[in-house]
């Protein structure tokens, strides 16, 4: 037969031993009355903050700042999606443009090339006398000539419908060209895109929006949107037959053209399989992973729905990084109460596309140095992110060694760890030369297309923020 209480178990395991002695007593009596304490302590602290919170009326506001492709909007997506879930939701789809504009701009990239060889092939035959096949490049002359055939022909033509859709979408965005000028003037190969106003294409690219100005241009967007997926989706395999052939990668690998390791690449099957469809709806990870420069300085209402900062507004600042917009930053530094600096270390053997003469980790390095030393933001809580983490591991595992672009890095081990270490030591040591007032080094590790890990580090982050900010305005 079962056995039966009637005393609560929980009364039952706390109380004392029954041969508890008086000097056991006491000391448990004294204990519980420490733990008493604490515990009222706590709840005071949390009534305190919760006080705080309701009186703090003014929104939180941070900077976002770093070179260009260092991270910085990806991040504030990052905050909208940990802590604004619900504006999440509905602003989700208005990226499906840009992730499509995102596929076909590299799909075009590579027609281009496909053009300058098919025509460097016909120029040579057309100056040849004899029947032979064709002659290496002139470009090519060392290796022997990329073997193009009747098949690329025809992937080129079925493939050029997607130059229109291209023209579309950048026009139903509001977008335009990016020319990255580089320092000799001369224009990057690696054409990258804007939005004028942050605010207008979003709105008008939600199909589910009320705002639509009439119902006439919600038909008209919407069908737009459905003829972008029938022609990607038409092209769905031509797109993975283009990726997947040998002679186009061999194209790549001799200009020595990495479209996978650029920003907004979604040319791998798995990516074309779920976006170059006909009722693609995007995911978080593709919204992350996209690509869209950002001009001038744009600002992001947040109203934190979540986490121990729920309730408060927050007013994230987000800044084109690239040299000729960073003057715009300065107005802005005044009154923020902190600045997310975003240095991307995977860039320590990359050129800025702005000017090729320049290396990007010493941008990020003169960037920092110039936030730091800056008296303005004496009163600013700085944070560092040594972001694209993930890309820095690919990087180090694919060969390349550190200490050929960093001859300082000397003999020390190449992996992720050690690198990052490094680099982290570096802008430690700056910030410790340009100290303007005392203030932690406070510095993460990111890989902040990995929303996951990044909703981690935002958590740290923000209560930091918040503490911060309740205490150096006394509501604390
Ligand atoms: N793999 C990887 N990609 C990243 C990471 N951070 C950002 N990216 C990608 O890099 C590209 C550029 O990121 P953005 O957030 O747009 O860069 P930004 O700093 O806002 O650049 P500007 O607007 O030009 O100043 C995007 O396609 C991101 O998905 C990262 O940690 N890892
Ligand atoms: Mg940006």
């Amino acid at each position: 037969m079962g056995l039966t209480l009637d005393v609560d178990p929980l009364t039952l395991a706390l109380a004392p031993p029954p041969d508890e002695t008086e000097e056991q007593r006491e000391q448990r009596l004294e204990e519980e009355e420490h733990a008493r304490r604490v515990s009222e302590e706590i709840d005071e602290q949390i009534r305190k903050e919760g006080a705080a919170l309701r009186k703090q009326k003014k929104p939180i506001k941070v900077l976002l700042l770093g070179q260009s492709e260092s991270g910085k909007s990806t991040t504030l997506k990052n905050f909208q999606l940990a802590y604004a879930a619900q504006a999440w939701a509905k602003e989700r789809l208005a990226w499906k443009a840009v992730i499509q504009l995102n596929l076909i701009r590299h799909v075009v990239i590579i027609l281009d090339l496909l053009t300058q060889e098919m025509s460097k092939v016909t120029s040579e035959e057309s100056s040849s006398d004899s029947d032979e096949p064709s002659r290496p490049s002139r470009q090519a002359t060392s290796s022997p000539p990329l073997r193009l055939t009747e098949k690329h022909r025809l992937l080129k033509l079925r493939l050029a419908p997607l130059r229109s859709v291209r023209e579309d979408l950048q026009a139903r965005l509001g977008a335009s060209d990016w020319p990255a000028p580089r320092a000799s003037g001369e224009k990057s190969k690696m054409q990258d895109f804007f939005v004028r106003s942050n605010a207008t294409w979003k709105s008008s690219l939600r199909s589910n929006s009320a705002k639509w100005p009439s119902d006439h241009n919600r038909r008209k967007g919407q069908d737009e949107s459905n003829e972008t997926g029938e022609v990607l989706a038409s092209c769905a395999e031509d797109i993975k037959a283009l990726w997947a052939d040998d002679v186009i990668q061999e194209m790549l690998k001799r200009r020595r053209l990495r479209l996978d390791l650029q920003p907004g690449f979604f040319l791998h099957e798995r990516d074309v399989d779920r976006i170059a469809t006909r009722d693609y709806s995007p995911a978080d990870e593709d919204v992350v992973r996209s690509r869209l420069r950002t001009l001038g300085v744009q600002e992001h209402r947040i109203h934190f729905e979540t986490g121990s900062a729920a309730g408060t507004d927050w007013c994230l600042y987000d800044v084109g990084g690239s040299r000729t917009q960073r003057a715009a930053w300065f107005p802005y530094f005044d009154d923020c109460s902190a600045i997310i600096f975003l240095a991307p270390i995977s860039c320590f053997d990359e050129k800025l596309a702005e000017d090729r003469r320049v290396n990007r980790l010493e941008d990020s390095y003169q960037l920092w140095k110039m936030i730091c030393s800056n008296k303005l933001l004496s009163k600013a809580q700085i944070i560092l992110f040594l972001n694209k983490c993930d890309l820095l591991d690919k990087k180090l595992k694919s060969g390349v060694r550190v200490r050929d672009c960093v001859p300082s890095y000397g003999d020390r081990k190449n992996d992720l760890q050690t690198v990052a270490q490094y680099f982290a030591q570096h802008f430690k040591e700056i910030a410790k030369q340009h100290v303007v007032t005392a203030r932690p080094f406070r510095v993460h590790l990111t890989s902040v297309v990995d929303t996951q890990a990044t909703a981690l580090t935002l958590g740290i982050v923000g209560e930091n923020i918040l503490r911060t900010q309740l205490r150096d305005a006394d509501l604390l």
